[in-house]
């Protein structure tokens, strides 16, 4: 009997899908280093997409690997495939060994060697750094390994460029101070769980109204970083615009997080976190290739920078 719909699971396939839609949009803002608009070539978009996917695959089944202990004591992850025992862990072994000798071999040899070094030690981040060591080490965990998640649009943009540009590390930065809200949302909700685990997330080791302050500062700072695109003239109007409008709305929730009498409310803020990054990234994209390019607006930033 095949087991596809267990392997796809050990993916995270929502998960890496919005990883890899941010390393798509980091390919299509990628510029030169005269700061030139570049577009992927088929081979660097095509094999560069494949190679970060298979990647973060990988990192994810080795999370499910690493983590199977924990998985089966929580309600929000009991039916995973190891933690019900339809997958065996040399299974999920050298399922995520395949896919990440794949994606290595993918970017080694058809992508380029900068994206190839930078997409494995994010793997390494998230599988070894963080599931193995942080999350059971300190409620700080998910700041300090939302980096390997933060890294898509970097990996993306050196897939077509093969170097490293400033204006990535913008990109970067956004996704890293918006982990902490994202994650700490989901944690509230899911608190019970993350203690009987004994996962030292921040509201089981300080409490939900310690953490709530904790979004509400990543959120303004999130606000402040999502400006910085603008301000250093990658990014222009149409991108502003977006920018404040999201973060108005990410700002109302971690604000109403406190006073809200909804216990499903923190998971609101969560879902909302995702759309979020799903339409701040489009908008960074519109922007880069709609508002000079086509409708021809001199709206740029001169760069304080
Ligand atoms: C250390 C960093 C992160 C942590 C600790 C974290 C944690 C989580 C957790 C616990 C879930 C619930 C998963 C489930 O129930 O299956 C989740 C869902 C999700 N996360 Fe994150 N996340 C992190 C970074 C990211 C990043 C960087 C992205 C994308 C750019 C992302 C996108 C998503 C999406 C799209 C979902 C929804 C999945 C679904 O609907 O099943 N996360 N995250
Ligand atoms: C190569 C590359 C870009 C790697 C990044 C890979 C990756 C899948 C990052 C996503 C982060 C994530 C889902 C964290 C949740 O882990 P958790 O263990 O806290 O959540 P869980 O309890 O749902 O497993």
């Amino acid at each position: 009997m095949t087991k596809f719909k267990q392997y796809l699971e050990l993916t995270k396939p929502r998960v890496v899908a919005l990883l890899v839609f941010c390393a798509v949009i980091g390919m299509f803002l990628a510029v030169d280093s005269d700061g030139n608009r570049v577009l992927p070539t088929w081979q660097s978009g095509l094999f560069g997409t494949l190679g970060i996917w298979l990647a973060s695959a990988s990192a994810a089944a080795f999370n499910h690997l690493i983590d199977q202990r924990i998985d089966k004591l929580m309600a929000r992850t009991s039916h995973r495939p190891l933690a019900t025992g339809e997958l065996t862990p040399m299974q999920v072994f050298v399922f995520a060994m395949s896919l990440g000798i794949v994606s290595m071999l993918v970017l080694v040899l058809l992508v380029n060697m900068l994206t190839a070094v930078l997409t494995f030690f994010s793997l390494i981040g998230y599988a070894v750094i963080y599931t193995a060591y942080l999350k059971r080490a300190t409620p700080q965990n998910i700041v300090i390994g939302g980096l390997a998640g933060a890294a898509p649009p970097v990996l993306g943009w050196t897939a077509v460029t093969g170097s490293l540009h400033p204006y990535a590390l913008q990109l970067l930065l956004i996704i890293f101070v918006w982990t902490p809200p994202h994650f700490w949302a989901l944690a509230i909700f899911r608190v019970d769980d993350y203690s009987r685990a004994q996962v030292p997330m921040l509201p089981v080791t300080h409490g939900v109204t310690f953490t709530r302050w904790h979004i509400l500062f990543y959120t303004v700072l999130l606000f402040l970083v999502t400006l910085l695109p603008f301000l250093t003239g990658m990014n222009g109007l149409i991108y502003l615009f977006g920018a404040v409008v999201l973060g108005i709305g990410f700002l109302w929730y971690a604000v109403r997080l406190f006073s809200s009498t909804d216990d499903f409310f923190p998971m609101k803020m969560f879902n909302y976190s995702i759309i979020y990054l799903m339409v701040l990234f489009a908008f960074l994209l519109a922007d880069h290739w709609l508002v000079e390019p086509v409708i021809h607006l001199p709206v740029r930033f001169e760069p304080i920078v």
